[in-house]
């Protein structure tokens, strides 16, 4: 058996995954508290991880009704490019500062000076840096706690982090790296000129852990924590990575033309790619992949969140939302939400705020508000798959995943937007999946067999014919004109 665990923003998630009958054979999920303020900052304790980590384990195992120790390995997914800091001693000096936290704008807009701008940017690191990564994070440490700052001696990335409570070693590997900002997304090599515009010393190429191949394993359970989970004596744990490169492997997005959308707390769509983009438009983030190719990405940060709070401010449950945003007509009376209410990523709005327009007498009604919520967050994603398909990738299917996914109404919106078939994997939890299908692949590896990441994926990535829509002729022609009016309201509100 092997455990795939996702640290989402708003939860974890862990799978049992049966290699046998290629099925899960257990699920389970646990919550994450949030430290939100007005000023960006969204940061995170990593204890909340591991006891999320733990309770969602307890759950799946129990649902499983396996016996703890038939675990092989373990396969860890994180958000991708937060920041967590530890001091020599091995302990967390401050909360983890998370991927969409803004309140780093100001740093990220000066270390891109810095680096000669989008363009300078790309030449050294193979992307354009934006507000989220976790460059500028530590650039704000240094800035604003600088007692915490002098305290690093290791930097890491929430998977990581994860594999380092588990094994006790210190690792990172090419997918999450390419997220940080000091990594080159070509040379799969840390840029320790460029961290040495935060710290001139070097000191942050010293904290900085070895990196691995995705196939490799970072180590084995510590025996304490196996004995307190109820794990044997010596379960491997995988390479892991962020959870959009995890993502890929659990919708088997990881050869040309298959494209992966994910309505979690953000909205992502990436392809992989044997080789990284020649000339992407700056907003593309030409990351490494965790299968040894890249995953260009476009990230907008405004998703689940926004629709939540649209939904808890009428005080509707799921059903009641979907039921008055089903009842409204497509473009929802004339109203559109530009949903920038924590800043965006894409397009890089790092400090914009949310607008309403076209609020009318006769359209301010809760299921018309819901519906543009939901069409905003969605438009976003539109705008990013132009970016995409300027970069060069092509597909005319997409493999949905995140939360949102469960919601019929809204695959046939990203189906009918993005005038794309839509189709969902079996497995809920895909990021998780592909974690434990890393697993399996880091331990063939380690027995000697040199089994194809493909194959594995041939054998357990299962897509769910039900949830399949198609794009219909109509809405796409519909969609098109209210597309074509948020296009124009984002360039007059924010130039
Ligand atoms: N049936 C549904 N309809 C619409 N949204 C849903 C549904 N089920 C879950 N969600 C949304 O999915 C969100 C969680 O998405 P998830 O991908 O787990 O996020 P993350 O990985 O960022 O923690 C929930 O907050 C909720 O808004
Ligand atoms: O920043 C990115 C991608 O670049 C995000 O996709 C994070 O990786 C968070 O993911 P979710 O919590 O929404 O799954």
């Amino acid at each position: 058996m092997y455990l795939g665990v996702d640290c989402g923003t708003q939860g974890t998630k862990v799978v049992i995954l049966d290699p046998e009958r290629g099925r899960v054979r257990g699920e389970g999920y646990a919550p994450h508290e949030l430290i939100a303020t007005a000023d960006g900052r969204r940061e995170q304790q990593p204890a909340w991880w591991t006891a999320a980590f733990q309770a969602a384990w307890r759950q799946a195992l129990a649902q499983s009704g396996i016996d703890g120790r038939a675990i092989r390995a373990i396969g860890v997914s994180g958000q991708q490019h937060g920041m967590v800091v530890l001091d020599g001693a091995g302990e967390v000096i401050r909360p983890a500062k998370l991927w969409c936290d803004t309140e780093t704008a100001a740093q990220n807009a000066e270390l891109l000076d810095r680096l000669g701008g989008e363009r300078g940017s790309l030449e050294r690191l193979g992307l354009v840096l934006a507000t989220g990564y976790t460059l500028s994070k530590l650039l704000w440490l240094r800035q604003r706690e600088p007692e915490a700052f002098a305290r690093i001696a290791h930097v890491l990335l929430p998977h990581d982090y994860l594999n380092y409570w588990l094994t006790g070693t210190l690792a990172s590997e090419y997918g999450d790296a390419s997220g940080t900002g000091y990594f080159d997304i070509r040379t799969r090599r840390w840029t320790p000129e460029v961290l040495e515009l935060v710290a001139a010393d070097g000191r942050l190429a010293r904290a900085l852990p070895p990196l691995l191949e995705a196939e490799r394993a970072v180590g084995r359970v510590r025996p304490e924590l196996a004995r307190q989970l109820g794990l044997g004596d010596s379960v491997l744990v995988s390479s892991g990575g962020g959870d959009n490169m995890l993502g890929a492997i659990g919708t088997g997005n990881i050869r040309d033309g298959v494209v992966t959308m994910s309505l979690g707390t953000s909205g992502t769509l990436y392809a992989c790619s044997a080789r990284p983009p020649l000339q992407p438009p700056a907003p593309v983030a030409s990351f490494c992949s965790s299968s040894n190719g890249w995953l260009p990405l476009i990230c907008t940060m405004n998703l689940t969140g926004v629709v939540n709070q649209m939904r808890q401010l009428f005080g509707f449950d799921v059903e009641q939302f979907t039921r008055q945003a089903a009842e409204v007509e497509i473009g929802a009376g004339g109203i559109t939400l530009l949903p920038f209410l924590s800043g965006e990523r894409v397009p890089a709005l790092p400090e914009a705020s949310g607008s309403l327009l076209g609020l009318r007498p006769h359209n301010l009604t809760p299921g018309n508000l819901c519906r543009a919520a939901l069409e905003g967050t969605t438009f976003g994603l539109r705008y990013g798959l132009d970016l995409l398909q300027e970069a060069g990738i092509r597909s005319d299917h997409i493999r949905l995943i995140g939360g949102g996914a469960k919601s019929r109404l809204w695959r046939q919106m990203v189906a009918d937007i993005m005038d794309a078939d839509v189709v969902c994997p079996q497995a809920g939890e895909a990021a998780a999946l592909g974690a434990a299908i890393q697993a399996v692949w880091c331990d063939l590896h380690e027995q000697g067999e040199k089994v194809s990441l493909d194959s594995l994926c041939e054998r357990f990535v299962v897509l769910d014919e039900h949830s399949a829509v198609s794009p219909g002729p109509e809405a796409v022609e519909r969609y098109r004109e209210v597309y074509r009016r948020y296009r124009q309201q984002l360039s007059i509100v924010h130039g």
